[in-house]
């Protein structure tokens, strides 16, 4: 018997086509064995692969791969005017496009709107102070947003998914750039780039240096939660005595910036983020609670203001990964947000059904 072979019954009958329907003699023989052996190494390679994409995907905050995703192409997007108002439409309805993005003096002065519901979905209670600060800044959209034929737009939001994206220059291309609170673009040009065509925020998330972190005509959107939130800025508009008390934190005291580059942001907007998106009751007890986080709420005005929407910088880590830090600036975790009246996984579930019905599309994953 030559060596290397496996003993064979020759009596023992064999099945064509069975496991044993080759001698050792057979070229067949070889062949099996060379493929049950390639069959291992082939297995032990995927295993290897499932092993560095479970890694891969738990090092990028989520315990499995993402699909909402699409590949970053270096050329722009194609854009068709009305495609956002299409998609809003299925979202909101037919009349939101009629609402002003931004809060109009004529709407308090001389007609006077009277608002269904007090801040943060409507401006009941508030006209008084509201009026003075609509006195003193602009509500109108930016010629250099007016007279774009296609508006591209993106919403950068502060999640982690941006670090090490590299995705500044893509960002940086888009016709009208949304950015949030305090999120610094200086040093994370790269992942998140350096043009800020408009940033929504309140007095407590007011980046100290307004100047360090935007450009000199980026509009500043003040959302609005409280009477106290125009209160603030109009102290700091008119230079009037600033008052410290009454907000959940210390906004700045001294801001350098332009009233022209102020604008109020329609609380219609807020409303409809909470009702359409998240189904939250409008009429809440006393204090609202539950409210939509300005992410969501930035890409509810994006379908409103953009032909296209596209976002990066979106989605939490799950409620298990409790380490996980969720901005891309600092090192802070889930647990900061308690008490912040915000449903993250419920927010997911509205961003996701955006993506699946192609009225946004995500730079990042989720
Ligand atoms: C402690 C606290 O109140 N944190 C709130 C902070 C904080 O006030 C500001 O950063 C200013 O310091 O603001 C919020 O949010 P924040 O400023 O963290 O993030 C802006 C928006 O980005 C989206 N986001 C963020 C992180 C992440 N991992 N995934 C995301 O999708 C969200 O849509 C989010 O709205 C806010 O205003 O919504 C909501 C946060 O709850
Ligand atoms: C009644 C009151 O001031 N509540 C504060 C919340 O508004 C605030 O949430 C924060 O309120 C902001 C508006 O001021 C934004 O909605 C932000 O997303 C949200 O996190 C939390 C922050 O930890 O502190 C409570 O005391």
């Amino acid at each position: 018997m030559s060596r290397g072979f496996p003993p064979v019954d020759q009596n023992k009958p064999v099945a064509r086509g069975s496991r044993d329907d080759t001698s050792p003699q057979e070229p067949f023989y070889l062949l099996r064995n060379m493929t049950s052996k390639s069959h291992w190494k082939l297995l032990a390679l995927a295993l290897v692969l499932v092993v560095v994409m479970v890694w891969y995907s738990i090092s990028r905050e989520d315990r499995y791969i993402e699909f909402f995703y699409f590949p970053v192409s270096e050329k722009k997007e194609p854009c068709f005017q009305g495609e956002a108002e299409r998609q809003a439409s299925k979202i909101f309805g037919n009349h939101s496009r009629e609402q002003p993005i931004f809060l109009q003096l004529k709407d308090y002065f001389w007609v006077k709107t009277p608002s269904a519901y007090e801040l943060p979905f409507g401006t009941k209670g508030s006209e008084d102070l509201l009026l003075r600060v609509l006195a003193i800044t602009s509500y109108s959209i930016p010629e250099s947003i007016q007279s774009l034929e296609c508006r591209r737009c993106v919403v950068v939001g502060n999640g982690h998914r941006l670090k090490n994206s590299s995705l500044g220059g893509v960002i940086n291309k888009y016709d009208v750039v949304i950015r949030l609170n305090n999120a610094p673009v200086a040093g994370y040009e790269g992942d998140v780039g350096s043009k800020t065509t408009i940033r929504l925020f309140y007095p407590e998330s007011a980046h100290f240096d307004p100047k360090i972190e935007n450009n000199p005509d980026t509009l500043l959107v003040l959302v609005a939660f409280k009477a106290m939130d125009f209160h603030w800025i109009e102290t700091i508009l008119s230079d009037k005595k600033r008052v410290r008390k009454g907000f959940w934190k210390q906004p700045p005291l001294i801001w350098d910036v332009n009233p022209k580059q102020i604008r109020i942001l329609n609380p219609f907007f807020m409303e409809i983020a909470a009702d359409k998106l998240l189904s939250l009751p409008i009429q809440q007890p006393r204090k609202i609670k539950q409210k939509p986080t300005t992410g969501l709420l930035a890409i509810t005005l994006a379908l409103h203001l953009c032909d296209l929407v596209h976002i990066a910088g979106f989605g939490y880590p799950d409620a298990y990964n409790k380490k996980q830090t969720i901005h891309y600036y600092e090192q802070i975790t889930l647990k900061s947000m308690a008490g912040s009246g915000h449903n993250v996984s419920q927010e997911a579930v509205a961003i996701k059904r955006m993506l699946e019905m192609g009225a946004v599309k995500n730079l990042t994953y989720f």
